[in-house]
């Protein structure tokens, strides 16, 4: 059983040129299967504009780019894709927005029934969690490793983890079967750096 990198960016960017650097390094550093441009409280010219720097870095490297709640700023940036939580967009309205060929996710807390919804309506990806309490989301529901293992047992839509992972804790999650692990803090905090955190994470994956 294997699972990927899902990077998501911290949730302020004051300077957007000093972080394409350490996204570049990072992304360079290991496998990373998606980035997610995730800017809360943000107005939308501060978003675009970053997703404006953060597109080519990502491209330029194969990364594909989701926008984190906003599936009209991914129409208006160029982004990849989405991620839509319980209170944002639904689903349905992403997909139509968006179109056939964006790759589009869906929260599911610790629900099954959410995520069997999300599935069957389309979405590329049903997320999970959070795992672990997070220094960067204080409002979360705790999901459980049962939750992904049946749903790595019984369904084929690809599911990912959320919530406080770091290298040392998320050795459950790849056992149970996430497709991808969706990290922040545990690699733009990284002591040593984020290129430094992507690399201790490919050394936990590649098992
Ligand atoms: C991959 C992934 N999973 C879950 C979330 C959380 O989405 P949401 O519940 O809408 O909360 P916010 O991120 O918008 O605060 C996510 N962004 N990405
Ligand atoms: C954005 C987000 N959503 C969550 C959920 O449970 O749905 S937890 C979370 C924060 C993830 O950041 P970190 O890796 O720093 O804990
Ligand atoms: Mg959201």
């Amino acid at each position: 059983m294997a699972s990927e990198l899902y990077l998501i960016t911290p949730p302020r960017l004051p300077d957007v040129a000093a972080f394409c650097e350490d996204l570049a390094a990072a992304l360079d550093a290991g496998p990373v299967a998606c980035l997610q441009l995730r800017l809360k409280d943000v107005e939308d010219d501060a978003i675009l504009r970053a997703a404006d720097a953060i597109l080519p870095v990502c491209h330029q490297r194969g990364v594909p780019l989701l926008m984190n709640d906003r599936p009209d700023l991914a129409i208006t940036s160029g982004c990849d894709g989405c991620h839509v939580g319980q209170s944002d967009t639904p689903y349905a309205q992403a997909r139509k927005l968006m179109g056939p060929g964006a790759q589009i996710g869906v929260t599911c807390k610790n629900s099954r029934h959410l995520a069997m919804e999300a599935g069957e309506a389309g979405a590329d990806y049903v997320a999970f969690g959070a795992f672990f309490p997070s220094s960067t989301k204080d409002e979360t529901t705790m999901a459980s490793v049962e939750v992904l293992e049946w749903w790595a047992e019984m369904m084929t839509v690809p599911c990912v983890a959320i919530g406080g992972i770091t290298q040392q804790n998320c050795a459950p999650l790849v056992e149970a079967g996430a497709d991808f692990l969706a990290v922040i803090n545990a690699v733009w905090g990284y002591p040593d750096g984020p290129a430094a955190g992507v690399r201790a994470f490919e050394a936990v994956l590649k098992g």
